[in-house]
């Protein structure tokens, strides 16, 4: 018999906690490869700076012991002129570390700068700096410093580590600026845009850590670069050959044929120091790789004894959704004040809100007109058409339709967080706030639609389990939604509100320091939920939150949803095009096809009687878990180009009831004639119309008087 994994979590010994510094450290010491290629590394760092004192003698000095090998006396033997080699290595390790380090800081930094600022900002800034970039790209790095080498025979180490630093970083930020490119687009930086994160915390805390390892391995390449340049050109005899670097020492071994006259001490030394040094930075090249991906880590499961005494690895945490939305399960009494402190909140919200009079234009967010294209102009492709729809307090509005109807683009555009070349068109979006005027959206400020975002409106993306960055673990996430909207808020007070978040959505807190990648798609969905809920928003947005998931999953996360819903008091606009989970879910469901909203009703009413045939189609696409069994046909055709739009009703093509207006005109939504008096006595029996009575359609087959929708 399976055992719960809450049980597992019970009975298991308890670590003792360990700070965070702590922690990494314990992580370094765990990693052999950092661990190794550090300690030589730190080796020669210490050799750099205390060469000159232990060096035994000055290493240009004559002597009388020509070519002697290694002795008590002379370790690492002498030069033809009596010279000792390893107070020639240890004043050449000074060299080769000061040109390599400071090379790889110089190029390192000036990458990051060009590099991440031009893949983040668009528009003219960010060509610019991609431009300069490309021209920085073909200046050749290792002529130019042969021709400054030779033509200033004095040039010191810090003039050859500048200008090879100077001349070597547009290889790295061109790199860094296709990453850039590519991780501005993905779901977490996405989310982090819609919690309103300022754009240099972005770049810091959400790209940079994604760029750790292609940073790192290229400061590392930098300075293997710079480290080779510097003793090959001083092996090749360019430049001051009485400054000593590992270069030098080789350039008198072979000039003075130290191999034909089996003098091997000459140089094996430097060959050794150079092999060494490039071995110790790979290692730290791959550690640093393993130390800022979680996933070339271990699992970060804990070992735990079971009381029959096995050992058994485990992932700690996962409270089962139903049992901790029951209101007398032991578990979520026992899960403390703080939890109960959001919950109490919202319900407060809920009862306020549940006192007021359910009117009917009881509206949260009011979409008038609204049009969005991708592109401009002529090759403008027309996403959404004049969409009205209406939003109400605390309704679950679904948003249904196939892939490529415009839902997401709605979403989007509504939220002003529309990818380029997607523009608002058109139209309006009024939010109504808690007290005040309603305010359009789309004539927002940069400040009001960063309070607007996440505090009053919060959105989880399609694919949401994939909107959490891999690097950061649950609790910092967490954490910085809330301090991007309450900076003051200290450290301690944060953590709890995490903890409370992730308690809310059935998360043990135990969960809070995983890392997305410990987590199951369930799991990491609801902290995606928890996470929107962090700042108790009005509106919640959900654009096909749980599609990745299996079916089960699925309806076990809605149903915690409707449940917080119910508590919390907030509206919901969900996003999904199976038809048959609104119908489960929603209070209305608004159905749409090429860019337009054809039809939009209480579900119970569109499950009974969709109207239009595309809804009628959709419901019979996906079978129903619960009612009455319907005979699944599908809809036959695709759906339309958005480019290459049919004249008329763009669904007619497809359409098994297409009649002769259809090819003609387009169908205003409204509702329809037959239905006006037949729904508003239905109203009155009910005596509350929230999520009855409207039924609009827009096609010909209704014609429509009322088109107030
Ligand atoms: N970046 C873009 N450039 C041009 N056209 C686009 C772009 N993104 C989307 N579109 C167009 O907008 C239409 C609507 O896309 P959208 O993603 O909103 O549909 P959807 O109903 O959400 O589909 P899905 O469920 O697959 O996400 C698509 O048919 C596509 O042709």
């Amino acid at each position: 018999m399976a055992v719960p994994t809450t049980e597992l979590a019970a009975t298991a010994p308890q670590p003792a906690p360990v700070s965070p510094g702590r922690r990494r450290r314990l992580r370094f010491a765990a990693n052999p490869k950092a661990a190794t290629g550090l300690v030589i590394l730190g080796g020669f760092v210490l050799l750099a700076i205390i060469g000159p004192w232990i060096a035994p003698h000055d290493p240009s000095l004559r002597g009388t012991d020509l070519l002697q090998p290694p002795s008590a006396a002379h370790w690492f033997g002498t030069t033809h002129l009596g010279q000792d080699i390893f107070s020639q290595v240890l004043a050449g390790t000074r060299s080769v570390v000061v040109v390599g380090f400071v090379a790889g800081i110089v190029s390192t930094a000036l990458s990051i700068l060009v590099g991440v600022t031009s893949g983040y900002l668009s528009g003219a800034g960010g060509e610019s700096l991609s431009a300069l970039s490309n021209v920085f790209l073909v200046i050749p790095a290792l002529p130019l410093i042969v021709i400054i080498a030779s033509a200033l025979p004095g040039t010191d180490n810090l003039t050859i580590a500048l200008v090879i630093g100077l001349t070597s970083w547009a290889w790295g930020a061109r790199v860094l600026r296709a990453q850039t490119l590519s991780l501005r687009r993905r779901d977490y930086v996405q989310a982090a845009r819609a919690t309103g994160e300022s754009t240099w915390r972005i770049i810091l805390f959400e790209i940079m850590p994604n760029l750790a390892a292609v940073i790192a391995s290229g400061f590392i390449s930098t300075v293997i670069f710079a480290v080779t340049s510097e003793i090959t050109l001083a092996f090749i005899g360019v430049g001051d050959t009485s400054t000593w670097n590992w270069g030098t020492i080789l350039f008198w071994a072979q000039s003075q044929q130290a191999l034909a006259q089996g003098a091997w001490w000459w140089f094996v030394p430097a060959g050794l120091a150079i092999a060494l040094l490039g071995t110790a930075l790979s290692l730290v090249n791959f550690g640093i790789d393993e130390l800022v991906s979680p996933r070339l880590r271990g699992n970060g499961g804990t070992t735990a004894r079971t009381e029959d005494g096995h050992r058994v690895r485990m992932r700690v945490g996962f409270t089962p959704v139903l049992g901790s939305g029951r209101k007398d399960d032991p578990a979520r009494r026992q899960r403390g004040s703080t939890a109960a402190s959001v919950s109490e909140r919202g319900a407060d919200h809920a009862r306020s809100r549940a006192s007021r009079p359910a009117v009917r234009d009881d509206a949260v967010l009011e979409i008038r007109g609204l049009d969005v294209d991708y592109g401009l102009g002529d090759a403008a492709v027309h996403a959404v058409r004049d969409v009205h729809l209406t939003l109400r307090r605390g309704e679950v509005l679904g948003l249904a339709g196939e892939s490529g109807s415009g839902k997401s683009t709605l979403a989007y555009g509504l939220t002003r967080l529309l990818p380029p070349p997607g523009v608002v068109a058109g139209g309006e979006v009024l939010y109504h706030p808690e007290r005040g005027e309603p305010v359009d959206v789309l004539r927002m400020s940069p400040a009001q639609l960063r309070r607007f975002r996440w505090a009053e409106t919060a959105i989880v993306f399609q694919g949401a389990m994939n909107s959490l960055n891999p690097v950061h673990k649950v609790s910092t996430q967490l954490m910085d939604v809330i301090k991007a909207h309450d900076p003051t808020s200290s450290r301690a007070d944060r953590r709890d509100r995490a903890r409370e978040l992730l308690a809310l959505v059935g998360i043990a807190e135990d969960r809070l320091d995983s890392y997305p990648h410990q987590l199951s798609g369930g799991m990491r969905q609801r902290v995606m939920i928890g996470m929107a809920l962090a700042l108790q928003p009005r509106v919640v947005i959900m654009d096909e939150p749980t599609t990745a998931l299996d079916v089960v999953i699925q309806r076990q996360i809605l149903r915690q949803l409707t449940e917080l819903r119910e508590r919390l008091g907030f509206s919901v606009l969900f996003i999904t095009h199976d038809l048959s989970l609104l119908v489960e879910f929603s209070d209305r469901i608004a159905v749409m096809y090429g860019g337009r909203i054809v039809e939009q009703a209480a579900s119970a009413d569109l499950y009974r009687r969709a109207l239009h045939p595309y809804s009628d189609g959709l419901l019979h696409s996906f079978p129903a878990l619960r009612g009455p069994r319907r005979e699944l046909t599908g809809i036959p055709g695709s759906p339309p180009d958005l480019r290459a739009m049919p004249t008329g009703c763009a669904f007619h093509p497809r359409c098994p009831r297409a009649f002769e207006p259809c090819a003609q005109r387009v169908p205003v939504l409204g509702m329809p004639r037959a239905r006006q008096g037949e729904d508003r006595a239905g109203d009155d029996r009910a005596g509350n119309d929230r999520a009855g009575g409207d039924h609009a359609v827009a096609c010909w087959l209704h014609p429509v008087q009322d088109t107030r929708f």
